[in-house]
């Protein structure tokens, strides 16, 4: 027995993804959250070393270009003029020249930073998206029935958008932002460390007014991102429950919902401004009253003649300047926070790992004659629960012989389609094993699983496409030819032949709708093409009418013909097709024969066909 088969208990754990819901995290989560989320930023920007080296270059050219400014007017005022009063213009042209070179010069390596580090930007965000997208095929039905497709849908998009606009420009401005700053209070040291002193100084209460507003923003950003996503999954469920919407008159509800949670979206957003509107004017305000303090402290040196008027004037421009940074980097800052808010839950998304794995040394499924699987299903002492639920299976031993039939009924919630689930490992069981022809499910290869076990499920979906595609899905390697095949043989190819476009008919476009039953024949061709050794079928609950169901009936029986078959069946014809009825009651086999053996007693099911066959009359 490998490690794969040892009885694994399936809890619920508190899942990553789960998290991010949470508005306020505490302390340890808000850590691990940060490092999960810097942890994929590394990993998406490592194979863009060189790039990211190139851009760095060229953002500070680009800054120095812009810096050299005051510091050549400084010398222009100290040095070049005085000298052209003594007749030399050399100086002043000289002077004049360098400040054309470094405003080409910054002006050009600004341009190709921008180009530089969109590049880079749009092939992290490429990466990300596809990232996502696997990542949400790759996790298991568990993770899918309980985060909403809506979340889902809402990491894809605004998430990622809110992560694109960063990239696109705001990124690109904070460094330069940083960067300038850092550069100007360097300069401004060099010309007069006292003026430097006097920025130093303003620099506290903006250093803590921005940290005031990190916090608050952080905090409210969180709640718009949730808020955002509440909204969506609200839309996405109503729009996909459209029907049960109006049959209900559920309407003004779940308007009432929307109205409540867009009024939520828009509070978060409220705040984040009010926030804002703190912010801003605050920090100009400690800006100008820093260049009055320059000016003033400036002033009474120039009258000192301690320093130079030149000297004065470039230390102004660098005190302004080195507050307008200051305010785009507060700019930037929204996008910056909504970014990190979004980067933390795709990072959760993509931090989950599937709870069915696959083997790291699968078995080899052994094949029969005509390389398909024999398909004998045992399912050895399964004992099955949903996370931390309750117990859905305490203890189901049943051996299915290759070949058979088997129709499993019972009361809902029996536990019939978790059967279902186990046998197609959507799940895995809690203890016990499932085989397929003597090898533990766990040990096989998926794609060998799902090539030997195909499930049609009730809504029978299908993909936009032609009908040639949807049934193709079953093989995408088959010809024309055994696409045809299969659909004659399950009693699809007439009604096919119909459609305006016969089989590039699009099931999507108008002309193209297909009904309840024709629906089903497409996706019972579909299971034929691809000729699984096991099929597991969980029956529309919905009759269909009576010729309709008759044509379904007939294809069916087509498809089952010479595998092994499950059929969690509703519908009481569909079980006198089958070899073998088990009537499930709590979990538990509580009925098990032939459906003829099963008629002739007194049990469960000799109730329920007497019944049905009196509604028949
Ligand atoms: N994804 C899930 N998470 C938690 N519990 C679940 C989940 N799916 C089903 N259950 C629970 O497991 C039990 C068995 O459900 P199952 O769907 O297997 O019943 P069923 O016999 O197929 O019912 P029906 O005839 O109504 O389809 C039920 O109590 C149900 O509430």
């Amino acid at each position: 027995m490998t490690a794969a088969t040892e009885p694994t208990t399936t809890r619920r754990r508190p899942t990553d993804a789960a998290a991010d819901d949470e508005t306020r995290l505490n302390k340890e989560t808000s850590r691990s959250v940060r490092r999960r989320s810097m942890r994929l930023l590394g990993d998406l920007l490592r194979p863009h070393k060189k790039a990211l080296a190139w851009a760095a270059v060229l953002v500070v050219a680009s800054t120095l270009g812009v810096v050299a400014g005051p510091w050549l007017v400084a010398e222009a005022i100290d040095r070049a003029v005085p000298a052209l009063r003594d007749g030399s213009a050399t100086p002043l042209v000289l002077i004049g020249a360098g400040y054309l070179v470094a405003a080409v010069l910054g002006g050009v390596a600004a341009g190709a930073y921008i180009r530089a580090a969109a590049r880079i930007a749009q092939a992290v965000l490429l990466d990300l998206r596809r990232r996502v997208f696997r990542q949400t095929q790759r996790l298991s039905l568990e993770f899918h029935e309980s985060y909403t497709s809506g979340r889902i849908i809402s990491r894809q998009t605004s998430d990622l958008e809110a992560l694109r606009e960063l990239l696109d420009g705001g990124l690109t401005g904070v460094v330069s932002s940083l960067l300038l700053m850092l550069f100007t209070f360097v300069s401004l040291l060099l010309i007069d460390w006292r003026s430097g002193l006097v920025l130093a100084v303003a620099f506290v209460p903006a250093w803590l007014l921005t940290r005031w507003f990190q916090r608050m923003s952080q905090r409210f950003y969180r709640e718009q991102r949730t808020a955002s996503a509440r909204l969506i999954v609200k839309f996405v469920e109503t729009m996909t429950g459209m029907r049960a919407v109006q049959a209900f008159r559920r309407e003004p509800t779940t308007e009432a919902d929307y109205r409540t949670l867009g009024e939520d979206y828009r509070d978060a957003n409220l705040q984040i401004f009010g926030v804002n509107g703190r912010f801003q004017p605050g920090l100009i305000l400690i800006g100008n009253m820093t260049v009055v303090a320059a000016l003033a402290v400036g002033g009474w040196r120039v009258l000192d003649g301690t320093l130079a008027v030149g000297a004065l004037a470039a230390v102004l421009l660098y005190c302004k300047r080195f507050f307008q940074p200051v305010q785009q980097l507060g700019m930037f800052y929204n996008s910056f926070q909504s970014a990190t808010a979004a980067l933390e839950k795709v990072s959760g998304l993509l931090s989950e790992e599937p709870t069915v794995t696959e083997p790291a040394h699968p078995t080899p499924l052994p094949l029969a004659d005509g390389g398909r699987a024999r398909g004998e299903l045992r399912l050895d002492h399964v004992r099955f629960r949903y996370g931390d639920g309750p117990v859905v299976l305490p203890d189901l031993d049943l051996t299915i012989p290759a070949g058979q039939t088997v129709a499993v009924v019972g009361t809902t919630g029996a536990g019939k389609s978790t059967v279902a689930k186990l046998v197609t490992r959507f799940y895995d069981a809690s203890e016990g094993a499932v085989r397929l022809d003597g090898v533990d499910v766990r040990d096989l290869a998926s794609a060998d699983l799902r090539r030997a076990v195909v499930m049609v499920t009730q809504e029978a979906y299908l993909f936009s496409g032609s009908v040639r595609e949807n049934i193709a899905l079953g093989r995408p390697d088959a010809t024309q030819e055994e696409i045809e095949a299969a659909a004659r043989a399950v009693g699809a190819h007439e009604f096919v032949l119909g459609m305006p476009d016969g089989y590039d008919t699009d099931v999507n476009k108008r002309g193209g709708r297909v009904s309840a039953g024709q629906r089903q024949l497409l996706s019972f061709a579909r299971a034929f093409l691809a000729d699984p050794a096991v099929l597991v079928l969980d029956e529309a609950t919905s009759s269909l009418d009576m010729p309709g169901e008759r044509l379904v009936q007939r294809g069916l029986q087509t498809l089952l013909a010479d595998r092994t078959a499950i059929i969690i069946a509703h519908r009481l014809s569909t079980v006198a097709i089958a070899d073998r009825v088990l009537v499930m009651e709590h979990g538990r086999i509580v009925e098990d024969g032939s459906p003829a053996e099963l008629i002739a007693g007194d049990g469960r099911y000799a109730r329920l066909h007497a019944a049905w066959r009196d509604s028949l009359v």
